[in-house]
């Protein structure tokens, strides 16, 4: 275990304690930009947020039409862009030790002169650390969102997503559909040709899955050889054409594997949230629905019905 040492509790400071509380007092009222700056930007983690203060802030002293921010961040793409326009432009590139934290570009419709565009290095400087910071909370979250064999959304980002389609369909009656599909056999696809063969198998199966559906909708790995699609504003009846659309597109996966190509299927269920359904009785209804299709002879879809037929 680490010994820290006891702080000695020496008689109190008055002189000091007064400087600190006229330091602090000055630190909040100042109107000085790079001490406002690096005092807003040290209150949040959000990169969006962070943009919008240097948005603020440059745009104070150097005046632009246009600021854009790019970085790829856990192979997803963030672009932040505030304003419009203006033929003249200059571009940063934010490093910090050897690493890059994302592009900016200025723009307006009159040339940025040389103090001006020091004017804004020097603002970068003083925001590179808080940004980099950023990032990395980005990087660490999306990690914590990702199934990391197939680097889609995982449970916990469909957990948040159900329960957001959930409050939406509520608050705006909007029909929500989702579909739960599971590979067939595929206990014996890992039998037969081992571990290394079945995760790549579920690689596959994630792309393809991905490439079967709209971008409004969204795929996550639920669990082993399951996955969810989550489909908004879709009714069952359109749910069901995307869960037969998504069986043909699973079941074009062919993996060589020496004598013969394994063939990949996959069963579905589908279920529309019902109003005023919990998240929890929604997915019951969607798995009763998989298990139907899998006691059907799976490879096929089952619906679990908004009204039941008379
Ligand atoms: N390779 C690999 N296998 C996994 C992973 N996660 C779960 N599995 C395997 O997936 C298999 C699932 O088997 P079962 O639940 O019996 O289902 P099944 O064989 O697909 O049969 P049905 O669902 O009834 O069609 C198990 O053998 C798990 O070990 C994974 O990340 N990689």
């Amino acid at each position: 275990m680490k010994h820290i040492p006891t702080i000695q509790s020496v008689a109190g400071n008055p002189r000091k304690l007064a400087t600190l509380m006229q330091t602090h007092k000055d630190w909040n009222e100042s109107p000085d930009v790079l001490t406002r700056l690096t005092r807003r930007l040290s209150t949040t983690l959000s990169l969006e947020t962070q943009m919008g203060i240097l948005a603020e802030e440059i745009n104070d002293v150097i005046p632009f039409d246009c600021m854009t921010y790019r970085h790829q961040i856990a192979a997803r793409d963030f672009v932040y862009a505030t304003g419009m326009g203006g033929p003249h432009r200059c571009d940063y590139r934010l490093n910090l030790e050897g690493q890059f934290y994302g592009s900016l570009t200025f723009t307006r419709n009159k040339r940025f002169a040389e103090k001006e565009m020091e004017g804004i290095e020097l603002i970068l400087s003083a925001a590179i650390c808080p940004i980099r910071n950023a990032c990395m909370y980005l990087t660490v979250e999306q990690a914590a969102l990702t199934d990391a064999l197939t680097g889609i959304p995982n449970k916990r980002a469909m957990d948040d997503a159900l329960a957001r389609a959930t409050s939406l369909g509520d608050r705006h009656g909007q029909e929500n559909s989702l579909i739960l599909c599971d590979l067939d056999r595929f206990k014996a696809i890992n039998d037969r040709h081992g571990h290394i063969v079945g995760d790549h198998v579920l690689q596959l199966a994630a792309a393809e899955l991905q490439k079967a559906i709209r971008t409004s909708d969204e795929v996550y790995r639920f669990g082993g050889e399951e996955f969810a699609i989550l489909l908004p504003q879709t009714d069952e009846a359109d749910a069901r054409v995307v869960a037969d659309r998504i069986r043909q597109f699973v079941n074009s996966i062919r993996v060589n594997c020496g004598e013969t190509d394994i063939e990949v299927t996959t069963s579905c269920g589908v279920a529309m949230r019902l109003q005023d359904e919990s998240t929890d009785q929604w997915l019951a209804r969607t798995d009763e629905a998989l298990y139907r299709a899998k006691a059907a002879g799976r490879n096929c879809t089952r619906v679990f019905p908004a009204i039941n037929p008379a």
